[in-house]
């Protein structure tokens, strides 16, 4: 089974991610997992930190000369702004008492309504959020984007099944319903755009719309979609709710720090419609092969993938970090106060669709490898070609 786990803090030496169960024969290298960590940082509204702060990426285990070796592959992702952050988040007990008394490492007992810190506090007894916000932070989807990468990696070679993401809203703004989605082909379009947005008046009405927020001091978020075309029909199944490819999904986007809503195909949209206007009729096409009419259902039918594009959004909530800070109690104090506020994202919708292309390989990987199995790239291969093969022509 392809599995994941992470570990590291925002403001930690590193972070360190390992994914287990993958094939050996993957094409993988430092400079793939670097070039997608450097899109997660692109965004209009992100933080000073983007700025200074960068990706120090090392393949510790797994990979030998660009391929993977069917061990678990793991991935350590350094941080350069570490030496400012040595006495505040070591390890080991700090012995000098001038170190500790340093404003750095002042208690954080300010806890920020929607984010994790109060209760944090509560469940694991601390007096400080610190270590709440430090595990907490979206730092560590840095982690999950390197191991995305590899999984993505190994869809491609193995089956053919490529991803792409994008930002459909921000906030009140959003991409007109019958736009034209983008294809893994935009992908160099989409790094090029400030909002990661495929339609170009809606990305620029999202950037004026960034830039008023912080104006404001408030913050925004907005939706974000995935796409992943010529993924074969019959991954996932309906014979148990855990196996369900769309439940996977869910659970694999509700997952990413900040994510509030999942919709796969139509979603919401669907239930307002009548049955008639919310399925996707089956008919032969000249060729004789049976296919779709529309993709309403987003690629999945009965937690199983039906040969169409596989469509899911998820909604981002505001950053709660708000610069024009909310009202919360002092912890230490109980006084009324204003929520701790240093810096933050205005907007991180543009790298939280990078975020979840990354859990959408990762899912889409591990359910796929449960339909073929396979211990090699070719493997895969041949399994799921014999496979597609058996299927009844009329059926195809
Ligand atoms: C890419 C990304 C960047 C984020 N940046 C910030 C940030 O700068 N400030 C902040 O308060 N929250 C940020 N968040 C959201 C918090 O991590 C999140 O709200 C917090 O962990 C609480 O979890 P919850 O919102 O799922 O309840 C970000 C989330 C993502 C996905
Ligand atoms: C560091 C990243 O995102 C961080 C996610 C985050 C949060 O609360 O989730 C808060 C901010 O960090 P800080 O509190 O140190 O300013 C973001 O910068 C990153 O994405 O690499």
């Amino acid at each position: 089974m392809l599995r994941w786990l992470t570990s590291g803090e925002s403001h930690g030496p590193a972070l360190v991610g390992i994914l287990d169960g993958l094939p050996a024969g993957v094409q993988v290298q430092t400079s793939d997992i670097q070039a997608a960590l450097a899109r997660r940082r692109l965004g209009y509204g992100r933080g000073a930190r983007m700025k200074f702060e960068q990706d120090e990426v090392r393949l510790l285990g797994g990979v030998r000369h660009g391929l993977t070796q069917g061990g678990p592959v793991a991935i350590e992702i350094g941080n350069t702004e570490w030496p400012k952050w040595v006495d505040v988040m070591s390890a080991d007990p700090v012995e000098d008492p001038a170190l500790l008394s340093r404003a750095r490492n002042a208690p954080l007992t300010r806890p920020r309504p929607g984010h994790a810190d109060l209760v944090g506090m509560r469940k694991y007894a601390f007096d400080d959020a610190r270590p709440v916000l430090e595990r907490a932070s979206a730092r560590e989807t840095a982690t999950r984007v390197a191991l995305g990468t590899v999984a993505a990696q190994f869809l491609e070679q193995a089956a053919g099944v490529r991803l792409v993401s994008h930002v459909v809203g921000i906030g009140p703004v959003s991409v007109p319903d019958d736009a034209p989605a983008p294809t893994p082909d935009d992908v160099a379009a989409l790094d090029a755009d400030p909002v990661r947005c495929f339609h170009p008046g809606t990305s620029a009405a999202m950037v004026a719309e960034i830039d008023e927020c912080h104006k404001d001091g408030d913050t925004l978020g907005g939706v974000v979609e995935v796409l992943v075309h010529g993924l074969p029909s019959g991954i996932g199944t309906y014979v148990h709710g855990d196996r369900r490819l769309d439940a996977r999904l869910a659970a694999a986007l509700m997952g990413i720090q900040a994510i509030k809503g999942v919709e796969v195909g139509d979603g919401f949209r669907t239930a307002a419609r009548r049955g008639s206007q919310a399925h996707d009729e089956i008919e032969r096409d000249a060729s004789g092969r049976i296919v779709r009419r529309t993709n309403r259902a987003g690629g999945i039918e009965g937690g199983m993938s039906n040969g169409e594009v596989v469509r899911v959004r998820a909604a981002m909530k505001p950053i709660s970090t708000v610069p024009r800070a909310l009202d919360t109690v002092d912890t230490a104090t109980g006084e009324a106060a204003k929520a701790q506020h240093q810096r933050s994202d205005v907007c991180a919708v543009p790298p939280a669709a990078v975020v979840a292309e990354a859990m959408v390989a990762l899912v889409v990987a591990q359910t796929l490898l449960e339909k073929s199995g396979g211990d090699s790239v070719a493997e895969v291969r041949r399994n799921l070609d014999a496979y597609l093969a058996a299927v009844p022509e009329l059926l195809r």
